[in-house]
């Protein structure tokens, strides 16, 4: 099993575990660390697909270990190879915990049953966990995302929406024109439906209430953009690093015909903005 991450902790000391893809590292994933002990750690199975918490983001949502193995180098293991593979990494594995869902190996034809048969040791299997009878689930999720639900998002997340990118050259015509953004790259992360959003823009140690603006900008160059405005202070210098926390979702992506309008409408959003923090 090839291991494209490591962690500090060794991994003979880990006597327990959960599997999973655990992208989005939501109430249901939460349930299931819970029930891991403190020489516990997250096997994490990465099919090259996650966007809501990108590889290199995942480990700020738990103090557990969180050790990651490529879904294409393991994907062909009968069960037995499978649990072998398991008890070489971890040799003083005690306990697996998954969900109820939970299937690996060839065609994942091996499900929870046969992990407890192949498996000397305890397996601990979540009940599917829901939210108002709807279960939770990362492609749930992401759906609620790509629709603009952010508050069934955050809800199901357990936590705010979170993408992270870097500050880019803008056209310029925000300031002059409108209102002062920060114009963002974002790598990996699904972004929300295009639209104007209240949000907390993070830099440095500081958070800001912000508004931000995803989408084409149909009412000047076209292009497609994300951008925030904080709410108070002009942001003048250029950070590597930008976090933007999804709170709520004003209005959809809309084009204008003159310049005016479009600012009055900036104007009202952020006065909505405003009143949503007050
Ligand atoms: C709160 C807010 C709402 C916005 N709404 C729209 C919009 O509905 N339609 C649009 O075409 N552009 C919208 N924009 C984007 C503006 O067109 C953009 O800020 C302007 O073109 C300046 O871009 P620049 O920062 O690259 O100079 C919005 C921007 C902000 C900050
Ligand atoms: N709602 C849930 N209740 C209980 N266990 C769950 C739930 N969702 C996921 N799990 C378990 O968490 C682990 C990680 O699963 P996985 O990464 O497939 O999460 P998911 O949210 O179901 O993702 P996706 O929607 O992409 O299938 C697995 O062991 C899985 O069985």
């Amino acid at each position: 099993m090839k291991k494209s991450y490591s962690t500090l902790v060794n991994k003979k000391d880990i006597q327990s575990i959960a599997i999973g893809g655990f992208d989005g590292m939501h109430i249901a994933h939460q349930k299931l660390f819970e029930n891991l002990d403190e020489n516990g750690a997250i096997v994490t199975i990465e099919s090259g697909f996650s966007n809501l918490t990108p590889k290199r983001f995942r480990q700020e949502y738990t103090n557990l270990p969180i050790y990651y193995y490529v879904l294409d180098n393991i994907k062909y293991l009968e069960g037995k190879e499978f649990i072998k593979l398991i008890k070489e990494e971890f040799p003083n594995l005690k306990k697996i915990v998954v969900g109820f869902d939970f299937c690996f190996g060839k065609n994942r034809k091996y499900c929870v049953e046969d992990l407890k048969e192949l498996f000397n040791g305890e397996v601990i299997v979540i009940e599917e966990i829901k939210n108002n009878d709807i279960a939770i689930h990362s492609r749930y999720i992401r759906d609620f995302i790509k629709n603009g639900d952010i508050k069934k998002a955050n809800e199901f997340l357990g936590k705010k929406y979170k993408i992270v990118g870097s500050q880019i050259k803008g056209q310029g015509l925000g300031k002059s024109d409108f209102v002062p953004t920060i114009n963002l790259q974002i790598e990996d992360f699904l972004l929300p439906k295009e639209g104007v959003y209240i949000t907390k823009t993070k830099i440095k140690n500081d958070i800001y209430n912000s508004v931000t603006f995803i989408g084409n900008r149909v009412s000047t160059d076209g292009s497609y953009a994300v951008e925030t405005h904080i709410l108070k202070d002009d942001i003048q210098t250029t950070y590597n690093k930008v976090e933007i926390e999804f709170l709520n979702r004003i209005r959809d992506n809309k084009k204008f015909d003159n310049f005016k309008d479009l600012k009055e409408q900036i104007i009202l959003d952020i006065k909505e903005a405003k009143e949503f923090f007050n």
